[in-house]
């Protein structure tokens, strides 16, 4: 075995590497077992399949139609069984203990309360149930050996009217789980402006908000996001890619506004196989992640909702560790990057990256000197650096 700094991880250091994850959607994670028994326990009878290897494959295709509406669409499924108290504690503790079994030590989980009101729950007691079930999450992880810290975000869905009332819930939350706030849903038709007032409300009170902007649309969505609503994130941001040229002897210019996003280190939640299902990029191999990182965009690696893209976090570094030959230190960068631009504050951020996240990849990073295998030589140059 050689130094993973020359080498790629393989499945199972992925797994156990450190992993922040900004961008995942409650609604978008559920266990296909889980939706099923929900289903049964509140007698909807809309799902398409009730064998949970069948459903979760049918999420899976159905996601994959090259656009957001289409995807969007899928989310009815989910939000059907997601209408009781014991229904959202479930599904965010198993959430929490998911992530957790996969590597994640930090979360930000978004979902919005306004879709989860049909059986007769408050935005208070959505939110509480929420909250009470990742508080149980976290506890079962640790049971079972992993640490992990999950903050929820509330979303406002961007076609509907609600989200100062959904900013102000997530303001009196802010000390009890809620990290911050965020708009969702189609984006072409419905750009972040409609929602001026939520954001100019938290900005008034010193919260933190992202927005998902350049997925479906382009430049102008990004623009507005930044420029007129003061978003603190982009949720995927891809499509600033837009703004950079590449010419053919490889030298790239930056326009105005991804220079902007550079210089201010604006974090982008890139979430590649989600954007792979919606048209967003081709391949991962032409998904702009790669270039960003390069340019040393503030890129992350994301989810976005595990069950409709059948992913999780160590699948999206198999992803890229296949594509783009990342090594353990390139995790390790991406995973620094997120923890940076994280809700909590400065100091626990600081904390995790210096007491968990570092010392947990110094570990990997150390774990083939004591394996009995030689050290590689020097004689391709590689400890140059
Ligand atoms: O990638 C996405 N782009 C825009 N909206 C999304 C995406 N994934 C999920 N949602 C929307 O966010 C709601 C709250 O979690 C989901 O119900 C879904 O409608
Ligand atoms: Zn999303």
């Amino acid at each position: 075995m050689q130094s993973p700094n020359l080498t790629t991880p393989d499945a199972d250091q992925i797994r156990r590497a450190p992993k922040v994850l900004l961008h995942d959607h409650l609604d978008g994670g559920l266990r296909p077992a889980t939706i099923v028994e929900l289903a049964a326990d509140c007698g909807y009878e809309n799902l398409p399949e009730t064998d949970p290897d069948r459903l979760g494959t049918w999420f899976r295709d159905a996601a994959d139609s090259g656009s957001l509406e289409r995807y969007l669409e899928t989310f009815s499924h989910t939000c059907a069984v997601m209408q009781t108290r014991d229904a959202l504690f479930r599904v965010a503790a198993e959430c929490a203990e998911d992530l957790a079994a996969d590597g994640v030590v930090y979360a930000e989980v978004r979902y919005a309360p306004e879709q989860h009101l049909e059986g007769g729950l408050t935005l208070e007691e959505v939110v509480r149930a929420v909250n009470e079930g990742f508080r149980e999450g976290e506890r079962r992880a640790l049971d079972a050996g992993h640490r992990i810290r999950v903050g929820a975000l509330l979303t406002a869905m961007r076609h509907a009217a609600r989200s100062l009332e959904i900013a102000e819930l997530a303001n009196t939350h802010r000390d009890d789980g809620v990290v911050g706030f965020d708009i969702a849903g189609a984006e072409a038709g419905f750009p972040p402006t409609r929602h001026l007032d939520a954001f100019e409300y938290l900005k008034r009170e010193n919260n933190h908000f992202t927005i998902h902007a350049g997925e479906a649309f382009g430049l102008p969505s990004i623009w507005q996001a930044l420029q007129w609503c003061g978003a603190d994130r982009l949720g995927h941001g891809v499509r600033i890619i837009d703004d950079i040229t590449v010419d053919e002897d490889g030298s790239v210019t930056l326009g105005r506004l991804a220079a902007y996003v550079r210089d201010k280190r604006i974090p982008l939640e890139l979430c590649p196989t989600s954007n792979l299902q919606t048209g967003a990029a081709a391949s991962y191999a032409e998904h702009p992640i790669g270039l960003l990182r390069r340019l040393h965009f503030r890129a992350t690696v994301n989810t976005d909702n595990r069950l409709m893209s059948g992913t999780s976090m160590s699948r999206e570094f198999e992803h890229l560790v296949k594509t783009f030959h990342y090594t353990l230190d390139d995790m390790q960068w991406f995973t620094v990057n997120a923890m940076k631009s994280a809700f909590i504050p400065f100091d626990e951020r600081l904390a995790m990256i210096n007491e968990v996240i570092k010392p947990g990849y110094a570990a990997l990073k150390s774990e083939w000197l004591f394996r009995g295998a030689p050290a590689v030589t020097s004689s391709d140059g590689a400890f140059e650096a």
